[in-house]
């Protein structure tokens, strides 16, 4: 219906003449809205389908018109009320007057009703005896012609008072229709075949595109909604690990140096210089540049003498110290760098540098603790990416964000540490915890935790923890009695478990197509 429709607008358009744009085609619209409405809707989808490939263009126009009522069509046929009462009396003086109760038998008692008072007021009728009589010859019955002009032509010459007039008298009524003046457009054509929308690549073989018509880009369309952003499901966990810490007094630590010198790294925690931890298999060695800029020279040789000799009750490792190992620059294995960093900067006031200068005893060199040497507890915690020379598989990457939780204070129990990580990971919901001593050569003692998981129905380490030892303390100058216990977890862990995930590798946009990994339980360490 509507192709032939849109076929007959071009074929009347190609009629007229080559001359575009100055002629109109003019395509009546309906004057009844209640019978018409498909047929406008028709109309309407045919001209804009044309008109959106600029085959047309086209103007809609308003139209207002009058109709006849019922009442209205029986007074042209058969007179005006009026009229008709003055017909059905005698002339004044020629016969018997008509009395009121005649004249309804003859005309019908709404006709006479109506036309008695009207007849009366326009002269044409007058009392006579008990009846009516014709009190003019000959009348005209205007109200007729009137309709007569409206039936036809669907208005007035006199204009729109009289049509009011006899809309009141609801002899007329109005009817809104439209019409549509169209035009010949840019891409005019007679045929109605749809504009292609895609260049494909059988149309450039078949070189059907050299006929083609295209349909044109709508620069002004809305587009399709884009999904909204979302977040990564590390960053919600990233965040809500962040809330605990944060309500429960923590400050987040400056960890935004991902390079480390082996000295950060390993010997300012007292990780032996021979350790396995520190190979090239473990750990990502830069080559260029190699090495990193000395430490202070006080602290650097305070931890290559505990190393070497002890000191501070320890014994030491007993094995040679090497600067090269100590000064290679490399990629951190653990955020444990960063904390070591932080112990020595609160440790710069206990450390007595100011008091150095004025020639006084260094605290650190008495190892004396007293209250007013300038030491303050600090919770401070970190949530941020590790390097390590893993062999990737499901549950391995070579880098992984570490979560950790420092607290320093004096005279710290292994039973705070213990008491810190059960509420800590209670607000994680995880309330079913294990503690295993474990070894760290930077704490003792250390503890990996434990949580059994629902799902697995076993318990899986979720983390290690432990008080950090004298040997990494005490020669950043911190007092004897200041404990600094420590835990960390990875971020990746709890996310996969929250997320039902499998396989690392989905959380960081890997392909995870490699056979057997996908299934593989979710574990970490
Ligand atoms: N650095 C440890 C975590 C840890 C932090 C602090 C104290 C003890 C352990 C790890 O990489 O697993």
């Amino acid at each position: 219906m509507a192709e032939a429709l849109q076929q007959l607008v071009l074929d009347e358009l190609a009629k007229f003449s080559i001359i575009r744009d100055t002629r109109t085609l003019i395509i009546p619209g309906q004057t009844d809205p209640a019978e018409s409405h498909e047929a406008q809707i028709t109309i309407l989808g045919a001209l804009n389908s044309l008109q959106s490939r600029e085959m047309i263009s086209y103007e809609t126009h308003e139209t207002s018109s009058h109709v006849l009522t019922p009442e209205g069509a029986q007074i042209v046929l058969e007179g005006s009320h009026e009229a008709r009462v003055w017909g059905a009396l005698t002339a004044k003086g020629e016969g018997e007057p008509v009395g009121a109760q005649d004249l309804k038998k003859k005309i019908g008692e709404e006709a006479a009703k109506v036309g008695q008072g009207r007849a009366f007021k326009n002269g044409w009728i007058t009392k006579e005896g008990g009846g009516f009589v014709k009190n003019v010859s000959a009348i005209e019955d205007v109200t007729q012609l009137e309709l007569r002009e409206v039936d036809s032509t669907g208005t007035l010459k006199t204009g729109e008072k009289t049509l009011a007039e006899l809309r009141k008298r609801k002899l007329i009524a109005q009817r809104k229709g439209q019409w549509f003046s169209v035009l010949m457009g840019p891409n005019f054509s007679t045929s109605t075949a749809k504009p292609e929308t895609d260049l494909t690549v059988d149309m450039l073989t078949s070189g059907s595109w050299e006929s083609a018509t295209f349909k044109k880009y709508n620069f002004e369309a809305d587009g399709i909604p884009t999904s909204g952003g979302a977040f990564h499901p590390l960053l919600k966990v990233r965040e809500e690990i962040c809330n605990i810490f944060l309500e429960m007094g923590f400050e987040e630590m400056p960890t935004n140096s991902f390079v480390e010198s082996g000295f950060w790294c390993f010997d300012a925690l007292f990780v032996p210089q021979l350790h396995p931890a520190r190979e090239l298999q473990d750990t990502f060695y830069l080559s260029d540049p190699s090495t990193s800029l000395k430490p202070a020279e006080d602290y650097y040789k305070r931890v290559s003498a505990v190393h070497e000799i002890g000191g501070y009750g320890s014994i030491g490792y007993r094995t040679p110290w090497s600067d090269e190992e100590a000064h290679k620059l490399l990629l951190r294995t653990h955020t444990t760098a960063s904390s070591a960093a932080m112990l020595y900067k609160l440790a710069e006031k206990c450390r007595g540098e100011t008091r150095d200068q004025q020639g006084t005893a260094n605290a650190s060199e008495t190892g004396e603790s007293r209250e007013g040497d300038g030491f303050r507890p600090a919770k401070l915690f970190s949530i941020d990416r590790v390097f390590r020379n893993e062999t990737m598989d499901a549950t391995h990457l070579a880098e992984f964000h570490q979560v950790e939780g420092v607290v320093a204070d004096r005279n710290l129990t292994l039973a705070d540490l213990i008491g810190f990580m059960r509420v800590f990971f209670g607000k994680m919901g995880i309330t079913n915890v294990r503690f295993k001593p474990a070894y760290n050569p930077y704490t003792e003692p250390s503890l990996e935790i434990f949580a059994f998981h629902p799902m697995l129905q076993k318990w899986v380490e979720i983390g290690n923890s432990g008080m950090f030892r004298p040997e990494m303390l005490e020669p950043m100058g911190l007092p004897k009695d200041v404990r600094v216990h420590g835990w960390g977890i990875s971020l990746e862990r709890p996310t996969m478990i929250r997320y039902g995930i499998n396989n690392i590798r989905t959380l960081v946009g890997h392909k995870t197509s490699i056979e057997g990994v996908e299934n593989s339980p979710a574990v970490m360490f």
